[in-house]
């Protein structure tokens, strides 16, 4: 029988019950994330205020929390959402953007880390730093190659009983005892802004269709998005013309088309 965690297995079960998904996310991301989550099969919400989002939190399939833009009074609505998914057993993922730049963010990312998420998902830039590496982020893009921060996101994985998913030229997935790395995607995917934010939101559709699962979840979503980003790139002819060709690509594309085409290899 089919592995019934492959990355196409669960995009089926994804398409068949659209999870809500609470994204947390920057300006700059509200609108693409949101377009991927539909895009791909799930039902986004963009909730942040105080006053709702603790409520919200514990009626969404998964979280998503992303400090992109963020300010004190998001910081109230994270937390609250945060604590909410926590105490209601609700998958969290947490997206660390360019955390190393000011004490703000740094204060910010401790504290949300206290809340546990289930996945940590960023760059490699952002991941060496969170581990308390030397990272050469500039703002929120990554300067370092992902095989220098495979080991920071098993020593964060295992901190905080995590699956940590270091994005990049190519990916790495692990939860401290198991390791992948997903080939795919394209260089134009990095010059259009906030798909990694976008890809978060993702990996949060998946854990809430598979919360019992995170690392394959987290696979099936960078597996889609690696996927889909390679069949974007062949019809595009610069970054703006790959970020539509890539939402057309994340509404194509099947079970099927994606386990055939998925390249995950074990680390
Ligand atoms: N050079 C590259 N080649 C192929 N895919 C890439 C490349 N750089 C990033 N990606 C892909 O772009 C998406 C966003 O990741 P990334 O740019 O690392 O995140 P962020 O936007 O948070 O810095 C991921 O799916 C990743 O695999
Ligand atoms: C440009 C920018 N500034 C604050 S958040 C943001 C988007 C970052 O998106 P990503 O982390 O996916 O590159
Ligand atoms: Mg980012």
């Amino acid at each position: 029988m089919q592995d019934q965690t492959s990355p196409g297995k669960l995009l089926e079960a994804l398409r068949a019950q659209p999870p809500l998904v609470h994204c947390i996310t920057n300006f700059v991301a509200m609108n693409i994330a949101a377009n991927v989550l539909l895009a791909t099969g799930a039902s986004p919400a963009m909730v942040h205020a105080k006053e709702e989002a603790g409520e919200f939190a514990a009626i969404a399939g998964a979280l998503t929390i992303n400090i992109g833009t963020l300010s004190a009074g998001w910081m109230r609505g994270m937390r609250a959402a945060a604590t909410a998914a926590r105490d209601n057993h609700k998958p969290w993922v947490l997206d660390p953007v360019a955390h190393y730049a000011t004490a703000f963010r740094r204060e910010a990312v401790a504290s949300l880390l206290e809340l546990q998420p289930t996945v940590i998902r960023g760059n490699a830039s952002e991941i060496i730093a969170l581990a308390g590496g030397a990272s050469r982020g500039q703002g929120v893009d990554s300067r370092d190659p992902v095989e220098q921060a495979e080991a920071s996101a098993r020593l964060l994985a295992e901190t905080h009983r995590a699956v940590v998913a270091v994005t990049g030229a190519t990916d790495f997935v692990t939860d401290g005892t198991r390791a992948v790395r997903i080939d795919g995607g394209s260089p134009w995917m990095p010059q259009v802004t906030a798909l990694g934010c976008s890809l978060t939101c993702l990996v949060g559709a998946f854990a809430a269709i598979n919360p019992d699962a995170p690392f394959e979840a987290t696979i099936a979503a960078l597996a889609v998005f690696a996927v889909a980003g390679e069949a974007a790139a062949t019809e595009a002819e610069g970054p703006g013309s790959f970020s539509v060709r890539f939402l057309d690509s994340l509404a194509r594309i099947d079970g099927a088309f994606l386990d055939r085409h998925a390249r995950v290899r074990q680390a």
